[in-house]
């Protein structure tokens, strides 16, 4: 991968971050785009020494208020959603958009099945129960439930969506999903059962996993309404991007006990600021959006990134553009 990296002229990569990693312009060296929305700024965090012997770092908003200078150039987004670029306007330069699809499949299907499992045994809870208890007895509350035998609804059935689901089947769940087109192959092979109507889904699952990409249809797509009709014992896991949810109705549906639990891997916004009335309900838990921050997928995704952006660079053409 740093042999890749070395070779590379002038790409952009895009490193999707919760936080700013733009360092320092300068364009003698290559450049690399930094998206200030998304989870990714660990890529950077993780390769840095490479990343700034080679490249030089530029801001998303740079980009889109400075891009004269930029010319040959591809934008490779670590990580798959690229609801965060605009994609239309970044082609109206003549610049190309690519992700890294496949590669976080596995991760982000982990991190689901970390927080359902976390969520449902309250392992957070007993974690900090052992660390300020001694020897006493466990309260009630820190009971948990079940998740082998329990109904998990996936809604999106995507690459991501099906991880979670041959996962599921090996935790003995009864698997449902709702997506918008029928997935006969995948619901064979992992026994699901699919819900035309995501009413149906939610109406009969204990947990409500989130999958699907953040778009103009599935902006809010959960609301009160939806909430409304979960069971007072299921729990809300969010794997996909925090605005598919409307956290306001969220906030209400947990304090007035309409669900059990939620429990999240994307917010918005992101970083949530300390304080915000999610993060004061007890049965919530709150990731920073770290569905593909392992090192392993870390590194598969800046190999993916190289070499899409080594493909446009070549004057050939990327396996991983995305097209709108
Ligand atoms: O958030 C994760 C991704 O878009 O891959």
């Amino acid at each position: 991968m740093f042999h890749l990296i070395h070779r590379l002229k002038t790409p952009l990569l895009s490193f999707g971050g919760t936080r700013t990693i733009s360092q320092r312009i300068n364009m003698e060296k290559p450049c690399i785009l930094a998206t200030t929305f998304g989870a990714h700024g660990g890529i950077y965090k993780c390769f840095a020494p490479v990343v700034e012997k080679h490249f030089t770092i530029i801001p998303y908003e740079t980009f889109l208020l400075d891009q004269k200078n930029l010319s040959e150039q591809v934008v490779v987004n670590g990580g798959v959603g690229v609801n965060h670029l605009d994609i239309p306007m970044i082609n109206s330069f003549g610049v190309k958009v690519c992700n890294t699809p496949h590669v976080v499949d596995n991760a982000t299907a982990d991190i689901g099945m970390g927080l359902m499992l976390a969520s449902a045994r309250k392992i957070v809870e007993g974690h900090h129960y052992t660390l300020t208890h001694n020897n006493e007895d466990l309260p009630e509350s820190s009971m948990g439930m079940d998740v082998s035998g329990a109904t998990l609804g996936i809604i999106g059935m995507g690459r991501i969506g099906y991880k979670v689901a041959r996962r599921a089947q090996a935790f003995d769940m009864k698997i449902l999903y709702h997506n918008r087109n029928r997935r006969k192959e995948e619901e064979r092979a992992v026994g699901a059962m699919y819900c035309a109507n995501m009413e149906d889904l939610l109406q009969q699952s204990d947990f409500v996993m989130v999958v699907v990409n953040l778009s103009p249809a599935t902006q809010k797509l959960i609301g009160a309404k939806e909430l409304a009709m979960m069971k007072p014992t299921s729990t809300l896991i969010n794997i996909s991007r925090g605005l598919v949810v409307d956290q306001d109705a969220l906030v209400e549906a947990l304090l007035k006990k309409v669900i059990r639990a939620a429990a999240l891997d994307v917010t918005y916004p992101e970083p949530l600021p300390i304080g915000h009335p999610l993060a004061a309900l007890p049965n919530v838990i709150i990731l920073p959006h770290i569905g593909t921050h392992s090192v392993e997928t870390t590194q598969l995704m800046v190999e993916k990134m190289v070499t899409n952006a080594l493909a446009v660079l070549g004057g050939n053409h990327p396996p991983d553009e995305v097209k709108v």
